[in-house]
């Protein structure tokens, strides 16, 4: 015995407590204004659910040679994982199981993004056991409000505030999404506070039941890294459970010309920053270069 309650999560803090009201429709809605986070429980019906994952599988059907792999669909611009960015050269037509419920999505009534819907959707399918790295989704290239719709069963996701050790990692010179791996090839484990030595945030868990609708703008967007564990369990209030196939909708919009760029709070992992650093060292070298000649 290590001492542990069986179940147990030491690496993790309780989640916020969030202000919870009634949608018009009187669904479940839970906000944490101070971190931009907002979760409307029963976005979607049962039936269009079904007709999502339908719609999913007549594209990509089930084989045993996936079933431990995140596979994903991209619809308007195709979304590049190894970038984080947009591929302009790759587009596919909205399907209308998608179409049917964007009248439906919040969107902001005040500011510069008013009225501004998504128009960029990447479905994807998690078999039990997958899960997607921690990461902060590519400031400068979407609009701040990002959607995240489940469908077929929950996860939780797990949220952290940035710090130094996403700030590290998103200088590496080859920036990965891969979750650090020990020599065992398992994800390196918190130990205390720190991730690989490097002091880091306390980090907390929320379930994004079925049919659930995610949207984070804020801090949430900007200043926290989200993901999803790839683990074949959960510890759902204190009981561990066996995780189902989940689906979601990940739904941005596409910034363009002049929009491209962010000023947000957080430098440290902000992809925009991040340029204009590689930028100035850029200048500072070619003055350099200047000098010794
Ligand atoms: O599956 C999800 O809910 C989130 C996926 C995600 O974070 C992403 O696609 O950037
Ligand atoms: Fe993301």
């Amino acid at each position: 015995m290590n001492g542990q309650v069986p179940g147990a999560q030491p690496h993790l803090i309780p989640p916020p407590v969030p202000v919870t009201t009634t949608t018009s429709s009187g669904n479940l809605l839970q906000e944490w204004p101070k971190i931009g986070l907002t979760l409307i429980h029963e976005f979607i019906s049962p039936a269009e659910e079904q007709e999502m994952i339908t719609a999913f599988h007549a594209i990509s059907p089930l084989n045993s040679a996936d079933a431990k792999k995140r596979i994903s669909q991209h619809f308007g611009h195709h979304f590049d994982y190894t970038t984080f960015g947009i591929d302009e050269s790759k587009h596919s037509p909205v399907p209308s199981y998608i179409m049917n419920f964007l009248d439906r999505l919040p969107v902001d009534t005040e500011g510069k993004e008013r009225g501004r819907k998504p128009d960029q959707f990447t479905v994807q399918y998690y078999p039990p056991g997958a899960g997607i790295p921690p990461h902060v989704d590519t400031h400068s290239m979407f609009g701040e409000a990002l959607y995240s719709l489940s469908f077929g069963s929950g996860v939780p996701m797990i949220f952290r505030m940035s710090g130094e050790n996403e700030a590290r990692k998103l200088r590496l010179p080859k920036r990965s999404l891969q979750e650090p791996v020990g020599a065992d090839g398992k994800p390196v484990e918190e130990k205390g506070n720190k991730v690989d030595g490097v002091a880091v945030h306390p980090a907390w868990e929320l379930m994004l039941p079925a049919r659930s609708l995610l949207v984070m703008r804020g801090a949430s967007r900007y200043g926290y890294t989200h993901g999803i564990r790839p683990r074949k369990t959960d510890v759902v209030d204190g009981t561990t459970v066996r995780r189902d196939g989940r689906y979601s909708i990940t739904m941005r919009s596409i910034r363009r010309g002049k929009e491209i760029g962010c000023d947000c709070l957080f430098p440290g992992v902000c992809d925009a920053r991040v340029r204009q650093e590689q930028e100035a060292r850029e200048r500072l070298r070619q003055c350099e270069r200047v000098e010794t000649q």
